[in-house]
């Protein structure tokens, strides 16, 4: 299996390449060359598997030779042990045909433990194989950051620092990057919004000689592998609802386009999913785009939904590689474009786009209205992302096909806004009760990349 870059002017490389390089060296993102493909009995036989061997199954045939199944399987099964639940990633029933996937049973509570616990392995086998040593540079939201530093904190050969917006984050996200001890792993809280810590990083990777000096490597969805482990849950949630005898649908609150994107990868290469549907926030540049074919970023608007306050949308890149037909001098040349505001998606590419993705977008009264809902009518405590995704797919779903909202977070990482909505504040599990005794370590930083390069050449350890 190679991968190319959106941009067709990096080199092709493997996955264990790919997975250590991060961003492309043209700008572009890491994708496979060819989609591998399911039959209705492999995707059959995913039936009664447990999620570890489900997920050796589907990731198999997107990552070649880099590990033997052996060490494959190890690796899997140290990644998801740490999980609370036994099923990993359960489904709750809302309604007669609306399942709730709940993705947030993971260290740090949020859908990034699926694929954050399985990176911190596989950087792990990779770099204690080459002697290599990396510094991984992230930026968050609030939940990419935590599981990034739960992931990797005290791990050999590497350093991580994390990026993340000042003030604009939970208190839970900000002391899940703050209170670690692990001298390789780094808070910094940047006077910013998550995008431009987001260009901070590419501008990062985009700085060659800096890449190359510091060893440059990244677990934002970036990452193809972050894209990978995310595939396997749309399997399992599918399978165990009738595919691929029964279509569902998805619905997937989106900022960085990651976690609904993997859901179009699971779609090709096989899984009968009907539709998946883009759930935004007041910051719903997708839906936007989605409705009148203008990618136009605006403003970020601090919401209750903090993780999806999101205007430049990293991953929209892999929908527009493939709905222009994975012409790469076209997407370099809407990305030029986005640089100074934004662009139109052409008539094809659009029309390319909408037979893959439908979207909508819920209001913060919306959001606190489904928190309130949803629990007094099931009892069921949505985070307000999970409460974004849970109105839209009531708005959009076909009562003929069942629809899977993907639960992104705990209703904990977001007490106030729960709060509000039910007047129950949420407690955070047993094994997180010290969080707020901690203490903090973390550094205040501008917007300002050499400043940002200087303190990450001053603080690695590596
Ligand atoms: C809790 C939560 N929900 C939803 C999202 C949006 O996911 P994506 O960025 O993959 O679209 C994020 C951030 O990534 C998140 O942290
Ligand atoms: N919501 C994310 C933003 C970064 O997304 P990623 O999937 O590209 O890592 C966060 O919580 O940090």
């Amino acid at each position: 299996m190679k991968y190319i870059s959106t941009r067709g002017q990096a080199p092709v490389l493997s996955f264990e390449e790919a997975m250590l390089t991060g961003l492309a060296r043209d700008g572009g993102l890491y994708v496979p060359e060819e989609i591998p493909t399911f039959s209705e009995d492999d995707i059959a036989a995913l039936a009664g598997l447990s999620y570890e061997d489900a997920a050796f199954r589907v990731m198999k045939p997107f990552i070649g030779d880099a590990f033997d199944d052996r060490e494959f399987r190890s690796i899997i099964g140290r990644a998801y042990e740490g999980f609370e639940h036994i099923a990993r990633a359960p489904l709750k029933q809302l309604d007669s045909n609306h399942f709730l996937l709940e993705l947030f049973h993971g260290p740090t509570l949020a859908f990034k433990d699926f694929a954050m616990q399985l990176i911190g392995q596989l950087f792990q086998a990779s770099l204690a194989r080459s002697g290599n040593r990396v510094t991984i540079v992230g930026a968050t939201s609030g939940d990419t950051g935590s599981a990034a530093i739960e992931a990797f904190a005290g791990l050999d050969n590497v350093d991580v620092f994390v990026l993340y917006p000042h003030g604009r984050v939970s208190e839970v996200q900000r002391r899940q990057m703050t209170t670690p001890d692990a001298e390789n792993v780094h808070a910094i809280a940047l006077d910013g919004h998550f995008d431009d810590c987001q260009a901070r990083l590419k501008d990062m990777f985009n700085d060659h000689a800096f890449r190359d000096e510091v060893g440059l490597a990244g677990v934002n969805s970036i990452n193809w592998a972050r894209v990978l482990a995310q595939v396997v849950y749309y399997f399992t949630s599918a399978v165990s609802l009738g595919a691929p005898h029964r279509n569902v649908s998805f619905t997937v609150p989106t900022g960085n386009f990651g976690d609904i994107f993997a859901g179009s990868i699971a779609k090709r290469m096989g899984l009968p999913i009907d539709r998946l549907v883009i759930a935004t926030n007041q910051n719903d540049i997708l839906h936007r785009c989605m409705t009148t074919g203008e990618y136009r970023t605006d403003k970020v608007i601090p919401s209750i939904s903090p993780s999806m306050d999101i205007q430049v949308s990293s991953n929209f890149e892999r929908a527009l590689f493939d709905a222009y037909g994975r012409d790469g001098a076209a997407v370099a040349q809407l990305m030029e474009e986005l640089k100074s505001g934004g662009f139109k998606v052409s008539q094809g590419a659009l029309e390319a786009l909408r037979e893959d993705y439908d979207s909508g977008m819920a209001t913060e009264d919306e959001t606190l209205a489904t928190i309130s809902h949803i629990a007094e009518v099931t009892g069921e405590v949505l985070c307000p992302h999970s409460a974004v995704g849970v109105k839209v797919a009531e708005e959009m779903r076909n009562p003929e096909v069942p629809m899977i909202t993907l639960a992104t977070a705990h209703p904990a990482k977001f007490p106030d806004a729960v709060e509000e909505a039910t007047g129950d504040r949420p407690g955070l599990p047993p094994f997180m009760a010290s969080l707020y005794d901690r203490p903090e370590r973390v550094t205040e930083a501008k917007n300002d990349l050499a400043a940002l390069q200087s303190l990450i050449r001053e603080r690695r350890t590596t």
